[in-house]
């Protein structure tokens, strides 16, 4: 198997405030490979959008800091690009292994300490050509990053406004994307950005070229920000809530859009959203994040048709035409400066027993006979998973009634401790 494109690897992004230390993420890995859509979902305040802007690092340091962790670029040509200009670090080469399998001595991170500057990693060749490597985002410096930045890793936001001038025609500015990545001159330049409109789907783009930002309706101004994204040919493309500013029709359109653009252009795309219906339109796979953690990630259908989290289970059920009622997950996120020992979870589970309550969030277990992980202790050794796949109302009600209604989250579910546990883990 080939590698990821984008590796995020125990990303912490944080913020220092006069309350103390926001948690924004906290220790999550992401991978998004070629042609893949990889959705971030999650309720509002988890941290989609801090480890959307942590990767190109377009998040404002201060008071943003990553102070642990990678987010790997494994764009074979721009390692060789940027080996070149800066120094690199090259790991043991295993050039007796059979193509593609070479194993690679890189150390983890914390053995690598002061390595800063060594922000490109070589990790195989073959000849005295680099085969295999990638670039630390997290540790690039600024020069590097602007060279990645919009080049072959674009943004787009949610608000096309904010992304638009007002007091340039629509065409002219993406004259100008163009002409930030390649060496076209004008005329080259207009008609790239011609043939760019009509592929996001303008009508009559180049009658429309020399129309203002405010002639064009929302929906075509998304369209215009995805075709200025395009004008660099990314890699990979970060969109967080493309559509939401959207109604459902338009928002439907522009998915499409972006389906049909990836089919022909073979990009990763990173699609941050909070909606379950839009990540069952487009996703491959997903990632499910709650309080700076992840909850669960897997391919799309496991993950719709048996949600392995407790949370998942809930955020489904919010799904119009899912378990009946819109059911809203009772209780809030937990603190962002202090976080609750344990699963992060654990305060709104119904399942929740005392392991729930201690330690770390709980590792990321294998969901047998599903390309999905779990971070849920019922997953892990000793514990039976068939307790937590009930429907969450369900074991809500279950969970009221044993519990003869339950004041703190603490004690949930302790009276059935027994029943939870299943000697060795049988399954
Ligand atoms: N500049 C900042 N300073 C302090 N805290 C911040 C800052 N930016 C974000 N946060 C906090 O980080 C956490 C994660 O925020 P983030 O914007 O990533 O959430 P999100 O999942 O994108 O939510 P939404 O769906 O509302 O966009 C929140 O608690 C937020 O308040
Ligand atoms: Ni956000």
């Amino acid at each position: 198997m080939s590698d990821p494109l984008i590796s995020v690897k125990n990303l912490h992004t944080q913020f220092h405030t006069d309350d103390g230390t926001v948690r924004a993420v906290d220790g999550i890995d992401v991978d998004v490979s070629r042609g893949e859509t990889v959705c971030i979902v999650g309720e509002s305040g988890s941290g989609k959008t801090v480890t959307s802007e942590s990767i190109t690092k377009i998040l404002q340091m201060p008071p943003g800091d990553i102070p642990i962790g990678e987010v790997q670029f494994r764009d074979v040509e721009s390692v060789r690009e940027l080996a070149d200009q800066f120094p690199k670090r090259v790991f043991d080469v295993h050039e007796d292994d059979a193509p593609g399998t070479a194993g690679t001595d890189v150390p983890p991170e914390e053995d690598r300490p002061g390595d800063e500057k060594h922000f490109v990693i070589v990790e195989e060749r073959s000849g005295d050509r680099i085969s295999r490597g990638y670039i630390d985002m997290v540790r690039a410096p600024d020069n590097a990053l602007r060279k990645i930045r919009g080049g072959d890793i674009a943004h787009i936001f949610q608000n096309p406004q904010s992304a638009l001038n007002p007091v340039y025609t629509v065409g002219w500015q993406i004259v100008e994307a163009v002409q930030l990545h390649s060496d076209d001159d004008d005329e080259a330049a207009r008609e790239r950005a011609i043939d760019l409109l009509d592929r996001v789907g303008i009508p009559d783009a180049a009658a429309r070229f020399d129309d203002y930002p405010h002639e064009f309706s929302g929906g075509m101004k998304q369209r215009v920000i995805i075709a200025m994204a395009l004008a660099s040919n990314p890699d990979v493309l970060i969109a967080d809530e493309p559509t939401t500013a959207l109604d459902v029709t338009i928002q439907a359109q522009i998915l499409d859009l972006l389906a049909e653009i990836q089919e022909d252009l073979g990009m990763a795309i990173l699609f941050i959203t909070h909606d379950l219906g839009v990540v069952a339109e487009i996703a491959d796979r997903v990632v499910v994040m709650y309080a700076g953690k992840v909850m669960e990630s897997g391919e799309v259908f496991d993950l719709f048709e048996s949600p392995a989290h407790p949370y998942t289970r809930a955020l489904l059920e919010c799904l119009p035409g899912r378990g009946g009622d819109m059911v809203s997950i009772g209780g809030s996120l937990p603190s962002v400066t202090n976080p609750p020992d344990g699963c992060r979870f654990a305060p709104r589970c119904p399942h929740a027993v005392d392991d729930c309550f201690t330690g770390d969030q709980p590792p990321m277990y294998s969901v047998e006979g599903a390309d999905q992980e779990v971070s849920c202790v019922f997953y892990g050794d000793g514990y039976d998973e068939s307790v937590v796949q009930t429907e969450f109302a369900a074991a809500q009600n279950r969970t009221a009634r044993t519990d003869g209604g339950r004041t703190t989250g603490r004690r949930a579910g302790t009276d059935t401790d027994e029943s939870v546990r299943s000697d060795g883990g049988d399954r």
